[in-house]
């Protein structure tokens, strides 16, 4: 039975599609008319459309909402040759998954159907959705949404809780989520942050101490610890706490009570832990850089935190808020954005995620000026080369072929230029595959067919690294 229904007037592009999926694994049908299609829906169990152009002149935007209330309620991807961002607008008004141009860039559809059938899957598989008070975050990506998930799972339990993701990808933001919706709302939420403890003084802040306990103390002080009694404990950046502080804060997890500095008695506190790293610490363990027993104890519900780059779809959303955010915050009136400008967020690696993210709008705001709309030349420039030097390197054109080629001193045996063009044509393939997930092996096997063995084979073949370049 197949998963997804690929929808267009042209029965050849329908067809080929489909027989794409079905090559990359995802079990896929298709027709080459609305009425044949919403057929095969009432009668299939489609998790997805992929909703392409009416060729006899109908908008097929107009039957997203029938589509969406099919009783398998598949989510639906506009696959359209138009650019016109109204179009795309209206498509996801219109409760589309996702807008994709033709041309269509087969690796990101696929990447998109595999969200869109495990989104699918699970939302369909009974859970019952529990509601939540979002407290800022923002995204309705598959990935965020499942964080969103496990922030409700977290805050209705009192289990210790690790938050993974790179710099600025919302640890500390998410991390207040879980405070705000858990039953110690009204209590203090309390951040350590572990990079930032000074050696000598780590104790004094963490337990406080009492009076007299060295030449200065002249009165008791109330260390953080003690101050998240009843709510919250956030220990930021936890993988920077040092060899010495682990040991005392693992007694400290285990009893709830501590003593303070030049103290006799322990104290108690009441607090409910949280962890944030952007270390592997499973690694750190390994190379005897992170306590086990320590590690153990933090990671009781893990949330890993996708980068921005894995998000993309998530960005126009970002970006509008941040503007309503910004002119709201200064007293301006507020800007729109050109589809280019879009473009080229979403081209955009951001190593530095969300918090990379507010900075550049804010920075493009302030030289937009009295611009009602920005533009691409308002990015820094650094980002705008990032991303023109991405858009060659991904370009799909083949390059003119070398000058050699066309030398008769050097002009290569077809063998021998096969050979090469294939190399490119794969190191190309590869590179982009890379990057489209983001190095995940399994995602790598399951888009490009390749064997596990095949595709390190590969990867080791060409010396390409199964982290993205930056440059
Ligand atoms: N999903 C989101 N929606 C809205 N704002 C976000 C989101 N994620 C992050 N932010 C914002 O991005 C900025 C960085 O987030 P935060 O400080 O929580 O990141 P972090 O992962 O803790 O970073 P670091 O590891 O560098 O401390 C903050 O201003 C935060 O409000």
């Amino acid at each position: 039975m197949a998963d997804v229904l690929v929808i267009d007037g042209d029965a050849a592009f329908s067809k080929h599609l489909a027989g794409e999926l079905e090559a990359h694994g995802l079990p896929a049908a298709h027709c080459d008319s609305m009425f044949r299609g919403m057929g095969m829906l009432h009668t299939g169990n489609y998790k997805g459309v992929v909703l392409g152009d009416d060729l006899s002149g109908g908008d097929s935007l107009a039957h997203l909402g029938a589509i969406r209330e099919i009783p398998s309620f598949p989510e639906v991807i506009v696959v359209s040759r138009s650019r016109d961002p109204n179009m795309a607008e209206k498509a996801i008004r219109n409760g589309a998954w996702n807008y994709v141009t033709k041309p269509v860039n087969l690796q990101r559809l696929l990447v998109l159907l595999t969200r869109v059938i495990e989104f699918h899957t699970e939302k369909h598989s009974g859970q019952c959705p529990v509601s939540l008070r979002r407290e800022g975050i923002i995204g309705n990506s598959r990935p965020l949404l499942s964080c969103l998930d496990n922030v409700a799972q977290a805050a209705s339990s009192d289990a210790n809780v690790l938050l993974i993701g790179e710099t600025g990808t919302g640890k500390e933001l998410f991390a207040r989520a879980i405070h705000k919706n858990s039953p110690r709302r009204n209590k203090p939420f309390v951040v350590v942050d572990c990079a930032a403890l000074p050696d000598t003084l780590a104790e004094n802040l963490l337990f406080g101490h009492e009076r007299g306990a060295y030449t200065s103390a002249d009165s008791n002080s109330v260390g953080l610890v003690k101050q998240a009694d009843g709510g919250t404990l956030f220990l930021d950046e936890v993988g920077e706490l040092p060899m010495g502080m682990q040991k005392v804060f693992l007694r400290v997890l285990e009893g709830r009570s501590f003593r303070p500095v030049g103290g006799i008695r322990e104290i108690t506190s009441d607090f409910r832990l949280l962890a944030a790293t952007n270390r592997d610490l499973g690694s750190m363990v390994d190379n005897g850089e992170f306590r086990r027993d320590l590690f153990y104890r933090l990671r009781g519900i893990r949330i890993k935190l996708p980068p921005l780059r894995l998000i993309a779809e998530d960005i126009n959303e970002l970006a509008c808020k941040f503007i309503q955010r910004h002119s709201k915050r200064f007293k301006t009136a507020s800007k729109g954005f050109s589809p280019d400008f879009l473009d080229a967020l979403m081209n955009y690696d951001w190593p530095g995620n969300i918090r990379e993210l507010i900075n550049t709008i804010e920075q493009a705001l302030s030289r937009a000026g009295n611009d009602a709309v920005l533009y691409p030349r308002h990015l820094p420039r650094a980002i705008r080369a990032q991303v023109a030097r991405r858009a060659l390197e991904n370009a799909t054109v083949p390059s003119p072929p070398p000058s050699a080629v066309l030398d008769p001193e050097t002009f290569p045996a077809l063998k021998v230029y096969r050979q090469q063009q294939i190399g490119d044509l794969e190191t190309r393939y590869l590179r982009n595959l890379m990057a489209v997930t983001n190095g995940n092996i399994k995602l790598s096997c399951r888009l490009s067919g390749l064997s596990r063995a095949r595709l390190y084979a590969l990867l080791k073949q060409y010396d390409i690294s199964r982290v993205p370049s930056r440059a």
